[in-house]
């Protein structure tokens, strides 16, 4: 078995209601994301590839594309924009085009915090 994994960056607004503080969270900010993308399997054995980087970093794009420099508030399929439900939406968007989509994680480095999906048929 095989791993790979690639990664892209984003920055983004929202908003959030919270129970927490509750005031600055409904004010816009914005973090900075990262998002990591995993793929697991076996190489074809004619190409030598699990999956080509260059089909990965296109679908990536269409991503990072749509949520870079917006108002996540926005995006009318992504629900509060938390990193669960972005990394979720990353995975959704992904999904179809790539096959053996393992994982996928957000990263808010300035925090420490991150959030992994694998998608909705695992469980514990
Ligand atoms: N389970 C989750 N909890 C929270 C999330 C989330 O995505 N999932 N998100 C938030 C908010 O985005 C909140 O704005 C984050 O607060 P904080 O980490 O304190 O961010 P700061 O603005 O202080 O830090 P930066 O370094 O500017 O990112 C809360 N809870
Ligand atoms: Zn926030």
């Amino acid at each position: 078995m095989f791993e790979l994994s690639k990664q892209f960056r984003f920055d983004a607004a929202h908003t959030l209601d919270r129970v927490i503080e509750t005031e600055t969270s409904r004010r816009i900010h914005g973090h900075s994301y990262r998002a990591e993308v995993f793929v697991r399997g076996l190489p074809d054995p004619t190409t030598g590839m699990v999956v080509d980087l260059g089909l990965l970093q296109r679908t990536m794009e269409g991503a990072r594309d749509a949520l870079d420099h917006r108002f996540l508030d926005e995006i009318n399929d992504l629900g509060p924009a938390t990193m669960e439900n972005l990394s979720r939406w990353i995975w959704n968007r992904l999904s179809p085009v790539i096959g053996n989509l393992h994982k996928v994680t957000v990263y808010r480095d300035s925090s420490g915090e991150a959030c992994s999906y694998w998608g909705e048929e695992v469980v514990a």
